[in-house]
């Protein structure tokens, strides 16, 4: 028969799921950075749409795992989140597809830039607030970070800041990254109760965002300087907290504390810690 009298299948065009991009779609560029995990490079998608290629290195992660999850995280779009384009998943290594970013990590970008940004209290705190804001979108959608530090926020222009790999580390498979005891477990960004029982929340990611917050203000330091993790650990039951930035007005001070309180419930949320650093943003400048 010919095909005008044939019914189309109802899945027509269905079957190419959005979130699965097709590879000879993708022109790979050159590399951005590496490490455990494999390689990641600047790429263009459909000729002209600039993106960041991970390139997961096999044994890295739990694919099918995080694969299913990739069709959620592909709905969360914010300004200030990392975009995730799609997955390329019909070979291996699977490519994980982002909006590019072209100014690399928040770390990177504040060392780099030290001797601008320092002065700037300005500047610093409407990098926090950005970052907050992608972070209350993910907490209105009971989604959880569990690595939310300055390492894993990008920079693009206008010094625009998003949240990247949110949720990516429930799919690590690499134990010393995982669990607490770990050598790759980020201790100085865990708050008592991940500590202890790897009791992962919102209010867990708080605690990370106020110490993201202490890097912003001291440009990039380290926190907690050369302490071991034993010691970091030790300060944190407790109770000892990351001292004043020099570049950090009280006011800002007093919020990045309520971040670190010992009980997640006494910690603000997002929404609530946004409000704050508008109000003082608003007063300071
Ligand atoms: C003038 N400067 C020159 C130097 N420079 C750069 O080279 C540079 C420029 C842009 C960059 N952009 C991006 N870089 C990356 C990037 C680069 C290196 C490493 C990584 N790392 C990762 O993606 C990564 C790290 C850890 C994990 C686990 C498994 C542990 C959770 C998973 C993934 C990301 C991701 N991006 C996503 C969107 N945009 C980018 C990165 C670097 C910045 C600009």
């Amino acid at each position: 028969a010919s095909p005008c009298d044939r019914p189309v299948p109802a899945t027509a065009g269905l079957s190419h799921d959005k979130w699965e991009i097709d590879p000879q779609e993708l022109m790979l560029l050159e590399e951005l950075g590496s490490g455990q995990f494999g390689v990641v490079r600047r790429g263009k998608w459909r000729g002209s749409i600039d993106v960041a290629v991970k390139m997961m290195k096999e044994g890295t992660m739990s694919e099918d795992d995080f694969i299913e999850e990739a069709k959620v995280m592909t709905k969360l779009q914010h300004q200030n989140l990392v975009q995730l384009y799609g997955v390329c998943s019909k070979h291996r290594p699977i490519y994980i597809v982002t909006e590019y970013m072209r100014h690399g990590s928040l770390l990177n970008y504040l060392r780099r830039h030290e001797s601008t940004l320092g002065g700037n209290v300005g500047l610093l705190l409407d990098m926090c607030i950005q970052v907050c804001k992608g972070m209350a979108y993910l907490e209105r959608h009971n989604y959880i970070h569990r690595d939310l530090a300055a390492r894993n926020c990008l920079v693009g222009s206008e010094n625009v800041v998003k949240v990247a790999d949110f949720g990516l580390a429930r799919y690590v498979l690499d134990d010393q990254y995982t669990s607490s005891g770990g050598t790759k477990f980020p201790i100085k960004w865990a708050p008592p109760e991940v500590l202890n029982y790897t009791r992962f929340s919102s209010k867990s990611d708080v605690w990370a965002y106020g110490v993201l917050m202490w890097e912003v203000f001291t440009c990039g330091k380290m926190p907690y300087g050369r302490l071991k993790n034993t010691e970091v650990v030790d300060r944190v039951q407790r109770g000892i907290i990351l001292e004043r930035p020099k570049a950090c007005f009280k006011e800002v001070y007093e919020v990045m504390r309520k971040c670190w309180c010992h009980c997640p419930e006494d910690r603000p949320s997002f929404r609530i810690l946004k409000d704050q650093l508008i109000a003082v943003s608003q007063g300071l400048l």
